[in-house]
């Protein structure tokens, strides 16, 4: 595993006791309010199932149960703020979950008496929501409960307008997209390139100013480039171009399929930003596949599970969850239609959604390589090696390639994803901005932005990588 960095210059993780960070507001307030979230879903769905609103096997197993998984929660947040020394995962635990890997860690730093508020952040934001994990695979009523459906679905109701927005959007580009397939408008595709990842990378922003009704022409006029300037602004670095380029050259000289791959990050509307930028990238015959990623346990609250991914599909489709009026409006046939395409798609295996236990894991992606033959990370290298190019989505995996460490924040891209630079892997990630960590900026754009952010939020100037006001977007070709 070559490394541009050796072990002396490679920086501590963010730990959650540093003072006057994200990390530690996140540690020390954020928590225990997302905890306090789960006691108040899980003893929603007591009271749902109690009403008979829900309907279960066996009502009386799974309210004693679900009483027992809501006391548990009660007490893990009280562990929080206490601030307890993080136990291990019990045998039993360990007998429904992959979670040896925690226990390791928590072994290799017995004599550092390990606390919530005087650890790694990116061990122990991972660990809570493991914890939090097991007390509903341990209950035999509960093990398929997403404690968080609840919030994913609302959030992804509430979205309506984004979501109707790029239907029509995409519906109105899909001929322009199949004439393409066979002799390609090179330059118009890259426009369209640059706007669907900006629309994946914004995800979970629903009010897409770059998607008023824009025609192709307003795209591509002066006034379209205004509007793609003003959004192009906050994104302070864009290697959108290199990934272009690697599409390019991957179609010019065709060796074999092409496929795309996605490391998912939230599920509802950036799942289905993604799902545009996948459509758009198939549709032109761009790529012939492509491998979604997706978490195999419910994880940092809206995290993409395979089931989500139904379950949208699903959603699109009701009329009730979409109010868009009878099936025959023009909304409802956008949203129709682009349901159909996805699951077309899956039909014929240009797209595909996978979880392994790696991606729910503690370990960053330094360990997205052929040493790391524990815990799947050879595996994972091996699987994402078949793609032309990985696309990361969103903050926490932001934080993993860099493994969430106090880097300067002009370090190069290639410096603070360590063996991922040069271990094969074609990598792209896109990430709004949500914590301390922040790498590869050019001189000068943190101390401008520390600035500016430090007016409106005396004392925490550098808290704008945390506001997720600003987004990067890095490339690697891992050579
Ligand atoms: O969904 P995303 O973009 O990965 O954001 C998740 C991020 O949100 C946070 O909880 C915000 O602090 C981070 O811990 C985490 O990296
Ligand atoms: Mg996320
Ligand atoms: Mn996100």
């Amino acid at each position: 595993m070559t490394s541009t960095t050796t072990n002396s210059d490679i920086p501590e993780r963010f730990w959650t006791g540093i003072p006057g960070t994200f990390c530690s507001y996140t540690a020390s307030v954020r928590w225990a309010i997302i905890l306090q979230n789960a006691v108040d879903d899980t003893a929603k769905e007591i009271e749902a199932i109690k009403s008979g609103e829900v309907k279960v096997n066996n009502k009386d197993l799974t309210l004693k149960q679900g009483n027992a998984i809501k006391n548990q929660l009660i007490t893990l947040r009280e562990e929080l703020i206490n601030d307890v020394e993080l136990r291990q995962f019990t045998p039993e635990e360990l007998a429904v979950s992959n979670l040896t890997s925690f226990n390791e860690y928590l072994a290799a730093r017995k004599g550092d008496k390990i606390r919530w508020n005087h650890s790694e952040w990116l061990f122990c934001e991972i660990y809570m929501y493991r914890r939090i994990n097991c007390y509903f695979a341990l209950q035999s009523e509960w093990t398929k409960f997403d404690i968080f459906n609840s919030l994913k679905q609302s959030t992804f109701k509430a979205s309506l307008h984004g979501v109707v927005e790029l239907a029509i959007r995409y519906k109105n580009l899909l001929p322009i997209w199949k004439q393409n397939v066979e002799n390609k408008d090179w330059d118009l595709l890259e426009i369209l390139f640059k706007e669907f990842i900006e629309i994946s990378l914004w995800g979970n922003a629903t009010d897409l100013s770059l998607l008023t009704n824009a025609t192709l022409d307003d795209i591509k006029s002066i006034q379209g480039a205004k509007a793609r300037e003003a959004s192009e602004s906050k994104i302070v670095v864009n290697d959108t171009k290199l990934a272009w380029k690697t599409i390019v050259n991957a179609n010019k000289d065709r060796k074999g399929p092409v496929r795309i791959d996605f490391v998912l990050d939230n599920s509802g509307f950036e799942l289905y930003a993604d799902l545009m930028l996948a459509g758009f990238l198939l549709n032109t015959g761009l790529i012939d596949k492509c491998v979604f990623h997706g978490k195999d346990v419910p994880y940092m609250v809206s995290d993409v599970m395979i089931k989500d991914l139904d379950i949208l599909i699903q959603d699109l489709l009701d009329r009730d969850f979409f109010p868009t009026g009878s099936s025959t409006t023009p909304d409802s046939q956008a949203l129709d239609l682009f349901a159909n395409e996805i699951t077309n798609f899956r039909k014929q295996d240009k797209l595909s959604i996978e979880a392994d236990p790696f991606w729910t894991n503690e370990l960053d992606y330094w360990n997205l390589d052929p040493s790391e033959t524990k815990y799947h990370g050879a595996q994972m290298h091996k699987e994402l090696s078949q793609a032309t190019l990985v696309i990361f989505k969103g903050d926490l995996n932001y934080r993993k390639l860099t493994g969430d460490r106090t880097w300067k924040r002009t370090t190069p891209w290639k410096t603070a994803i360590g063996p991922l630079a040069h271990n094969g892997l074609v990598t792209l990630s896109l990430r709004t901005c949500k914590a301390d960590v922040q790498v590869a900026l050019k001189e000068g754009v943190d101390e401008e932005l520390c600035a500016l952010w430090e007016k409106d939020h005396p004392g925490k100037g550098s808290w704008w990588s945390s506001s997720g006001k600003w987004a990067v977007i890095c490339f690697s070709d891992g050579q």
